[in-house]
């Protein structure tokens, strides 16, 4: 009888022949499926681990392991795949599964069982990728997510009788759901299937779906797929489809200004007011130096701008969750095939926003290997979200706060700018790049579902964030300014010395030496030596400032209000150059790394480096030299 979310399952049907190996070693499984069918969420619930999922194909691009014990005391090994739509890999993410599920991956065995994941709202392709993996003849079990989605489709399942049909045993789970991976877990306690008997060669896998579709689910009433038709009309509409991206994104750099600001302003009295409290309480010397200079002023001027990172954050997990995204790669195919990629290289690029290290990473999913390493070359020139402390803090000390045709707020409208400038650059570069190639390429892209994203996981997701926010400034970004601290407080001027202290200091020589380089461009030494620590993490420069400026300055309650000082001290045109350099500068030394891994080259580091570093100076320079002349 057909079962409407389907009955619990728990039994593992068949003939059994427990192969686990010796006692102690654990059973080793991997979740394996389409993309997008929901098999990291369930490693999550399986593990407790918090990898990252996403409404869209292609989120885990690398194997992943974890640990889990059954209630019956079993040890497990779980691995995490990539998704794949077949065995046939056209991609690097899709050789890792299907490596690992031939036991052919790096030494490792084939896993004891193959747990291959489906998602009840497209069982059509996920029920033909079980044939396939059925060919292999190992033990496997399958997993019938998404079981919550069934009702809204209007849709019922024979569980039971699909797992005969299959001749696999089957559970039902909820990825999203706490405890929906229950069954699961418990089949986990039954000994292994034996391995399903391979289908005839002749099988026609497309006639075979269509038989168990037809003889195992039922529909019950028209779902809900009509409403998703006619907002996909919209969103994919040539015209109105561009319009809701830009509005979304346009909103988005809004949001970044006027939302946080008061959150902004109550963390920057809260941390001015902390800094003159330990001014007030430590001794004159070292320590208060240190305390107040070295510690306060430097990852102080950099946590206030943690909502506005929150807030950037929020945008991009609501929009990852409901299923947009893969669609604005569609709207944007054509554009991108202007610069000779293709809409596959979105999903990437977007990433980058966040950090180009696992936008780098996502690279894997494309199939043309030169598409790819162009993409690894432009993903630096998508504003990363630790850029945005730098961008923020000199925008908010140079472009006033004021509501342009009076909605937009100035602040926000060059915020969108500067991303703007990288991406646009992102696509010259593209273009130049692939000068020459007039290749078509189809883009094949799965649209999935629009999903709700659900406030719980949304606020983890916000908070996860934040803890490696705040454990990057307490970390990295504390030492540094500490080292930044001694570097600009010793050596001490010599007895009888004029002019200030810190031009004696090793940062104050280190910044006038590297002057000259970088004068023509408008910067001043302070912003010469901040520009070294920031290459570890690029934040680090607006905490190196505020260190610099703080021990440079005589009174020390202005530690942690850099902006004003700036305002005052520099010039516009400084300022502006500034922002340029880092819309293009290859200041992370991170990102450096994950392209000498991901292409195995180190041509490509240097490649990398010096045409950002070549961009970003003729760009200041253009920059500092127009509006100088434009200011007057
Ligand atoms: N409604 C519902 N959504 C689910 C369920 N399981 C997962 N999801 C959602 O499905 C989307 C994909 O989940 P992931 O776990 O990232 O899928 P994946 O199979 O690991 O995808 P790839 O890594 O791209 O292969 C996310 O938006 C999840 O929130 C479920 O049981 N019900
Ligand atoms: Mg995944």
């Amino acid at each position: 009888m057909p079962a409407t979310p389907p009955a619990g399952v728990t039994t593992l049907h068949g003939v059994h022949n427990d192969a686990t190996g010796q006692a102690g070693a654990p059973l080793r499984v991997a979740l394996v499926g389409n993309p997008n069918c929901g098999k990291t969420a369930l490693f999550n619930q399986l593990t407790g681990s918090r990898q990252k999922v996403a409404n869209y194909a292609g989120v885990t691009v690398e194997r992943k392991a974890g640990r889990l014990v059954t209630p019956a005391g079993r040890k497990v090994q779980v691995l995490d795949l990539p998704g794949t739509y077949s065995l046939t890999a056209t991609s690097p993410d899709e050789a890792v599964t299907r490596d690992v599920c031939m036991g052919r991956y790096k030494g490792e065995p084939a896993p004891d069982l193959l747990i291959c994941v489906i998602a009840a709202t497209n069982l059509r392709l996920h029920l033909r990728f079980v044939l396939e993996l059925k060919q292999l003849g190992r033990p496997m079990l399958v997993v019938l997510n998404m079981v919550d989605t069934l009702e809204r489709q209007g849709l019922s399942v024979d569980v039971p009788r699909l797992g005969a049909e299959l001749g696999l045993p089957i559970v039902t789970a909820v990825g999203t759901r706490r405890g929906g991976a229950a069954e699961l877990l418990a089949a986990l306690d039954q000994p292994l299937p034996t391995p399903p008997a391979p289908l005839p060669p002749t099988t026609d896998l497309h006639a075979e779906v269509h038989r168990l579709l037809n003889s195992c689910v039922t529909r019950t009433r028209t779902g809900r797929k009509k409403l998703e038709d006619v907002l996909d009309r919209w969103v994919l509409h040539p015209v109105w489809g561009m319009a809701i991206l830009f509005v979304l994104l346009f909103i988005m750099f809004q949001a970044v200004f006027s939302w946080a600001q008061p959150f902004m302003d109550g963390l920057q009295s809260l941390m001015d007011g902390f800094g003159a409290f330990v001014g007030s309480i430590l001794p004159e010397g070292v320590l208060r130096g240190l305390a107040v200079d070295g510690i306060i002023a430097g990852a102080g001027t950099v946590i206030v701008f943690l909502p506005q990172i929150l807030i950037l954050f929020l945008w991009i997990l609501a929009l990852e969750e409901s299923g947009y995204l893969p669609r604005a790669a569609f709207m944007l195919d054509r554009l991108m095939a202007s610069a000779g990629l293709s809409g596959r290289s979105f999903i990437p690029l977007l990433s980058s926003f966040a950090c180009a290290v696992p936008g780098i990473m996502s690279t894997r999913t494309i199939q043309n290997p030169r598409d790819r390493m162009v993409t690894i070359l432009i993903a630096p020139l998508m504003t990363c979200s630790a850029r945005l402390p730098v961008y923020a803090l000199l925008i908010g000390a140079f472009i006033p706060h004021r509501q342009v045709l009076g909605v937009f707020n100035l602040q926000g409208l060059v915020l969108f700018a500067l991303y703007a400038l990288g991406i646009l650059s992102a696509l010259v570069v593209a273009r130049v790049l692939k000068t020459g190639e007039r290749e078509e390429h189809p883009l094949l892209l799965e649209l999935p579902d629009y999903r709700m994203p659900s406030l719980r996981n949304l606020a983890q997701e916000l908070w996860q964030r934040a803890r490696i926010f705040l454990s990057r400034v307490g970390g990295i970004i504390v030492t540094l300014s500490v080292i930044m601290w001694a570097l600009s407080s010793y050596p001490a001027p010599p007895p009888g010395a004029t002019g200030p202290a810190i031009d004696w200091s090793l940062a104050g020589r280190i910044g006038h030496f590297m002057l000259p380089l970088f004068q023509p461009i408008g910067f001043n030494w302070q912003i010469c030596v901040a520009l070294i620590p920031g290459l570890a993490a690029r934040e680090v420069a607006v905490s190196a400032l505020g260190t610099v400026y703080s021990v440079g300055a005589a009174d020390t309650d202005t530690a942690a209000s850099l902006m004003p000082l700036l305002s005052s001290q520099w010039s516009l045109a400084t300022a502006l150059s500034l922002l340029v350099w880092y819309v293009y500068a290859p200041q992370c030394f991170s990102t450096l790394a994950v392209i000498r891994r991901e292409t195995a080259s180190w041509r490509m580091v240097w490649v990398t480096a010096l045409y950002l570093f070549a961009m970003a100076y003729g760009a200041a320079f253009i920059t500092y030299h127009i509006t100088r002349m434009l200011a007057g």
